[in-house]
């Protein structure tokens, strides 16, 4: 069974302001901002594996998501790290990593995970978007926003609900929702 309201444990203001927007009336949105443990490996394992650490924080249903950006001249890396780069660089510097490449593409990644409860797996909705790292444009309010270019426009440059239809974050919550509504059907 679907559930009728969700858990979002996350430390990050700007991904559940985005989340709520997207969700909308669909489910009831609670959270809790707990700073989880995250391991390394591929985006999935972390997800899953955040899921599992917050639902065994939470002892109930919880929902996490973990965001990558992915540079194809660097074969998909920082990916799962990129919180630690854009910490370390800030999003004037972050498209400088690529300076060396003729390459400048990137993927962002979303990745949601939903469990039960503790001992329960998790199931995974994901979104991607293909992009470009350009020197920053725009608003630098949320991460690398200002530095991710989609058809011409950063995020940045973009209004919210413009991001939201096109975003990974966007892309990965249509399939959480049709999840939703095919078992409330
Ligand atoms: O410009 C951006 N547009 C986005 O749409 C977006 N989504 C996430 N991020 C950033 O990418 C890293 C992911 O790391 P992350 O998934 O572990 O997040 P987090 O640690 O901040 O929160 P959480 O793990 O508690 O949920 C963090 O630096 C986030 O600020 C974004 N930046
Ligand atoms: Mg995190």
């Amino acid at each position: 069974m679907a559930p009728r309201e969700l858990n979002f444990i996350t430390g990050n203001k700007n991904k559940l302001a985005e989340v709520k927007a997207i969700l909308g009336e669909t489910v009831e949105l609670k959270t809790q901002p707990l700073d989880l443990v995250e391991i390394q490996g591929t985006v999935e394992e972390v997800t899953v594996d955040k899921c599992k650490r917050a639902a065994d924080a939470v002892g109930g249903p919880v929902l996490v998501e973990d965001t990558c950006l992915c540079f194809k001249a660097m074969k998909d890396l920082p990916g799962p790290y990129i919180k630690w780069f854009m910490l370390a660089l800030g999003p004037q510097d972050l498209h400088k990593m690529l300076d060396g490449f003729e390459d400048k593409s990137a993927q962002a990644v979303c990745t949601f995970a939903y469990s039960e409860g503790p001992g329960h797996e998790p199931i995974v909705f994901q979104g991607r978007t293909d992009g470009k790292l350009v020197p920053s444009r725009g608003p630098t309010v949320f991460g690398w926003d200002s530095t991710f270019e989609y058809e011409g426009k950063t995020y940045a440059e973009m209004d919210k609900s413009e991001k939201n239809k096109i975003s990974h974050r966007g892309k990965a919550l249509e399939k959480l929702k049709e999840w939703l509504n095919a078992e409330v059907a």
